[in-house]
């Protein structure tokens, strides 16, 4: 587990983390998320004691890093300025690394194969691909076998296999009961990776809830109904006894341009059963389910420091 208490970091005048406190859980991906600049890099280096905090503090499984006696066996981290070496070999520097924090040798062979580098082992990592240099990265951070593991931007400039081969790692890290923490840009792939999301802006928590959730509560999900009797869907939505369940509110449906309607307060089934009992007959009824990508917009907007405009100058 990671706990951040009132974790801040100011540079200057500038507050880059503010006051953040979360915990992030084992067993589960953890997505870590904020528009550039948010402070999410600051955050990761000050959890792995690259940075000082300028008040507030960080707790690996209950101690600070500077206080873990093989901090690689505790906790194992790929950050965006992680580099090798690039004269040495990816099997030495891995070696390197182990030796300098005790792990046994053979877990550099064990590592490389996780990560599907051992046909390149002997190679000069300077003349690896973007890929391979992140597989390398991962390597070493698999290295000490811990049970916490950090990730930034992990699948940036990745091909759609090595954005697979990070998601199914990820997952599978997650699934042994590791605590694994991501960030990343990329909404549609967090989506897919992460259970739970923090979520920061200008250096602030801003969410700390289930993907789930974040997405149900922050971007509008409806139930979108095509019919030939219009009239006779709306007045089986409108009629008393058409509420999703007791007690809920009411059901809504507004036209849409493509003659489509967007129903919202009832799930697909309860709308089937409302139609049914009336003769209503339904060429479509299909959840509209918003992305992240919309939610993190909507929850985000008010914290992005730097707006682009579009085309149409808005
Ligand atoms: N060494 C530094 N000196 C001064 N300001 C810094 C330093 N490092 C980071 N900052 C500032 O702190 C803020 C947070 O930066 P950080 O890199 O942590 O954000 P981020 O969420 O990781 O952004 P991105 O998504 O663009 O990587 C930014 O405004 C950045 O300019």
């Amino acid at each position: 587990m990671i706990e951040l208490c009132e974790l801040t970091k100011s540079y200057g005048d500038k507050k880059a983390v503010d006051t953040l406190s979360f915990a992030v859980r084992p067993g589960q991906v953890t997505g870590f998320l904020g528009p550039n600049g948010a402070g999410k890099s600051t955050t990761m280096r000050m959890v792995l004691g690259l940075d000082r905090p300028t008040s507030g503090r960080v707790l690996l499984d209950g101690r600070p890093y500077a206080d873990l006696p093989a901090p690689l066996t505790r906790i194992g981290a790929l950050l965006e300025a992680t580099a090798a070496q690039g004269g040495r070999s990816a099997r030495d520097h891995l070696l390197w690394l182990a030796r300098s924090n005790r792990i046994p040798d053979r877990r550099v062979g064990e590592v490389l194969d996780v990560v599907g580098l051992t046909e390149v082992a002997g190679k000069r990592s300077g003349g690896f691909s973007l890929g391979m240099g992140q597989r390398l990265g991962i390597a070493a951070a698999l290295l000490g076998d811990p049970p916490v593991l950090m990730f930034d931007e992990p699948v940036n400039g990745l091909d759609p296999e090595g954005i697979l081969w990070i998601r199914t790692l990820m997952r599978g890290l997650a699934a042994d009961g590791r605590t694994v923490l991501v960030s990343s840009h990329l909404m549609s792939e967090m989506a897919l990776t992460a259970d739970h999301l923090v979520v920061i802006g200008r250096g602030r928590l801003l969410a700390d809830v289930s993907t789930e959730e974040f997405i149900d509560r922050n971007a509008r999900s409806y139930v979108r109904i095509r019919t030939p009797q219009p009239q006779a869907l709306l007045d089986a939505l409108d009629a008393p006894d058409a509420v999703a369940a007791p007690g809920a509110g009411r059901i809504t449906a507004q036209p849409a341009e493509d003659g489509s309607w967007e129903v919202e307060g009832a799930d697909p089934a309860r709308i089937a059963a409302l139609a049914a009992a009336r003769g209503v007959v339904l060429d479509e009824l299909s959840p509209q389910r918003a992305s992240l990508e919309e939610a993190f917009m909507r929850m985000t907007a008010d914290a992005v420091e730097y707006h682009g405009t579009t085309g149409d100058g808005s």
